[in-house]
């Protein structure tokens, strides 16, 4: 595991290059257990320094309601807490990330499983230029799953016991190889703490390297308050 950060910490020491498309792309995994809130913090982040946030469950959750003959397929896949096969959410992915006008990403909840990870560096030549951890506890994750009333199929015991059992099984795999590499950034999540987590994380994203020097200054005015 790389440095063991107690914020939302974003360190960039360098930006892998990557093409997609004709264009040079710069992605952030963003990974950690279900309701750990990457998607939450993931908003933070888009705020300030002008990612792009694609979240793997949204895209595959849009291409059910599209109704896409994958459509019962991935609503099932859902429902079982389990991993839709990789080539539906990379295609998912790809088309997101060439449609959109911006070249950085934060990919959330991607990938899930070592399939997914390959599949994802075979097909697209990318790797992230980091992966954000978010480590919360079982305990807590089931209590923000159980109260975020945003009618999800998944967010039920049943199925939530399912995706903690995918997440330990499949996912942690993924962030152990992304260790190896020195490339995770662990964020621990503490549900008290987290006003100081996200002042924490505002001051580290401040000083980093990457967000020289007029993402800085965007910073500052949006702490201050300044337009
Ligand atoms: N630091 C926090 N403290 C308390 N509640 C939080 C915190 N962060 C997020 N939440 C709440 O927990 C719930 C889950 O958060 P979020 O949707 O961001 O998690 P996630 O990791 O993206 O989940 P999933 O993988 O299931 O999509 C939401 O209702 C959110 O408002
Ligand atoms: N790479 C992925 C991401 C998600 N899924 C499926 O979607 C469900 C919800 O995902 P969230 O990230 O929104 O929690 C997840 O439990 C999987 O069933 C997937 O298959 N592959």
């Amino acid at each position: 595991m790389g440095t063991v950060v107690d914020a939302p910490a974003v360190v960039a020491e360098e930006v892998t290059e990557n093409m997609l498309g004709g264009k040079k792309v710069t992605v952030v995994f963003v990974l950690g257990g279900p309701g750990s809130g990457k998607g939450t913090q993931c908003a933070n982040i888009v705020e300030h320094f002008g990612f792009t946030h694609l979240s793997a469950g949204d895209l595959l959750r849009a291409e059910i309601k599209s109704g896409s003959e994958n459509g019962t397929m991935i609503e099932n896949m859902i429902k079982e807490g389990k991993i839709v096969p990789s080539e539906v959410t990379i295609k998912l992915l790809q088309e997101a990330m060439i449609k959109s006008e911006n070249d950085k990403f934060l990919i959330d909840g991607f990938p899930r499983n070592e399939e997914n990870r390959a599949a994802f560096e075979n097909v697209t030549k990318i790797s992230p230029a980091f992966v954000l951890f978010f480590d919360c506890s079982e305990e807590e994750m089931e209590r923000r799953l159980l109260g975020r009333n945003q009618g999800r199929v998944d967010d039920n015991i049943e199925t939530i016991k399912k995706r903690f059992k995918t997440f330990v099984e499949s996912s942690l795999p993924v962030i152990e190889h992304y260790s190896s590499k020195d490339k995770v950034k662990k964020v621990l999540v503490n549900y008290l703490a987290r006003l100081m987590l996200q002042n924490q994380f505002l001051r580290f994203l401040k000083t980093s390297k990457p967000f020289l020097p007029h993402m800085r200054q965007r910073l500052n005015r949006a702490i201050q308050g300044t337009p």
